[in-house]
């Protein structure tokens, strides 16, 4: 057996970002940049307001108070969009709304509260310092400034930063596209009658869930019977076509294990047993001519979802351009567990809030990686080392969370709402 590390470590090294493509700024949502992005615009654009009020000359202000408002006619409305191409003489102001052009010739803006609002006739209670309540061309981002450097996944906050300064395109990491395939005689699609002997095909669906979660697109959805021939032509028609492939089932001693069976040798494929549970039997290599990594998971659905948060969750933030984290927190044992001796054991655990604030996590079903029951109640997975033969109550673990902490957060925050009101 190899080290979870070790195993992780080898699949790392053998993955190389997809090509680079460029694409208009909305859609490359949760890609990488590749190079550093610079403006094209100034920003602001021009001069405007950052208040509803009055154009003003300052000095036609001078004096003004409360007590003694000066009062200054109305020549124009000046709204957001328009161009604000007529200049203001002195003697005169105009209204403006926050966002529009300040008009040649104004040098301050005086917010509506500071005066008495009248729309023609206004009396001015204050004079501003000049400059007040405008906001400068250029004085955010100038033509060439770096707005996002290279290596940065793009989020919201980029993108309207981008298209603010006249970025219409960037080039990125491209979308990982991936293919899963699914193996095993015993397999149904959702939705059809499950005969005597069979189950349904919950890793295809588990399995583009995870990946489109993870950013990335499930570009196939397939199922194959244990039959070398079609095992071997669905691999390598999906290796011209996907960025990475998962497989699931056929890995381990049995005698119709075909996955293994057909790409043993082939490219830098190795079988290998690694010291997890569950997860054990795992698969991985670089395959065909467009170097397209391919993962043979374990087909015991819990197997296949251990596999994707350690391996291959990693690999497709790498293929992505994007830096490789694990999504780790700590919590408390509620309650002692066993955990295998020879192997890192992933416990699936729910977490709940203890007394100090601390994550409690407390087992949700069974260890066996046929449990499905339990699945739906586990928030992460609790991390214990081959050393550890017993998890005991108390001490802390490592997780692996397997939904966003917000979500886990708000649904404890629920909770202990709830649990306030009965009290
Ligand atoms: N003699 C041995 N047998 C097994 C060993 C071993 O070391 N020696 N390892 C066991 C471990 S650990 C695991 S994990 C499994 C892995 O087996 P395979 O990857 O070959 O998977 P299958 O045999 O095809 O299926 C295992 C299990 O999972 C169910 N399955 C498969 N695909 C799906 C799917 N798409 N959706 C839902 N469930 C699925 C399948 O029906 C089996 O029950 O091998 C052990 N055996
Ligand atoms: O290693 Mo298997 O993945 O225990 O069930």
């Amino acid at each position: 057996m190899i080290t979870v590390e070790e195993h992780l470590e080898r699949i790392l090294a053998q993955i190389e970002p997809v090509d680079a493509v460029t694409l208009p700024v909305p859609r490359t949502l949760g890609m990488v940049t590749t190079a550093d992005v610079l403006s094209q615009a100034e920003l602001p654009r021009f001069d405007n307001s950052s208040m509803d009020g009055y154009a003003v000359r300052r000095a036609d202000l001078e004096g003004a108070s409360a007590e003694h408002p000066v009062m200054l006619p109305v020549v124009a409305d000046i709204a957001a969009g328009d161009p604000a191409s007529q200049p203001l003489a002195p003697g005169q102001v105009m209204r403006i709304m926050t966002g529009a052009p300040v008009p040649p010739g104004a040098d301050t803006v005086v917010r509506l509260e500071d005066t008495d609002g009248h729309e023609r006739e206004p009396q001015f209670r204050t004079q501003p310092e000049e400059g007040a309540n405008i906001r400068r061309a250029g004085e955010d981002v100038r033509p060439g400034d770096l707005l996002v450097p290279r290596r940065t996944r793009i989020g919201p906050a980029q993108i309207a930063v981008l298209v603010s300064a006249g970025v219409h395109e960037v080039e990125v990491v491209g979308p990982v596209r991936v293919a899963v395939l699914s193996t095993g005689d015993e397999l149904v699609p959702v939705g059809e009658p499950v005969g005597p002997g069979q189950i349904v095909d919950s890793n295809g669906p588990m399995l583009e869930a995870l990946v489109r979660e993870a950013g990335a697109e499930v570009v196939h959805v397939g199922r194959l019977g244990d039959v070398e021939g079609q095992t071997t032509r669905q691999i390598n028609a999906r290796l011209e076509d996907a960025d990475l492939i998962i497989t699931t089932g056929g890995v381990s001693k049995g005698a119709f294990d075909i996955v293994k069976k057909v790409l043993t040798g082939q490219g830098s494929m190795e079988f290998v047993e690694v010291a997890m549970q569950p997860g054990k039997p795992q698969g991985f290599g670089v395959l065909g001519r467009r170097h397209v990594p391919v993962f043979t998971l374990p087909g015991n659905p819990v197997s296949a979802l251990v596999s994707f948060e350690v391996f291959v969750r990693p690999a497709l933030e790498s293929r992505g351009g994007r830096r490789v984290s694990q999504h780790t927190a700590t919590g408390l044992a509620t309650e002692s567990w066993s955990s295998a001796s020879d192997r890192r054991t992933y416990t699936r655990v729910r977490v709940s809030r203890d007394s100090g604030g601390a994550y409690a996590v407390t087992p949700a079903g069974g260890p066996g990686s046929h449990l499905l029951g339990g699945l739906a109640q586990a928030d992460a997975l609790a991390v214990s080392d081959p050393e550890t033969v017993e998890v005991s109550a108390g001490s802390e673990v490592d997780l692996i969370l397997l939904r966003p902490r917000r979500e886990i957060e708000g649904r404890l925050e629920d909770e202990s709402t709830q649990e306030a009101g009965q009290s």
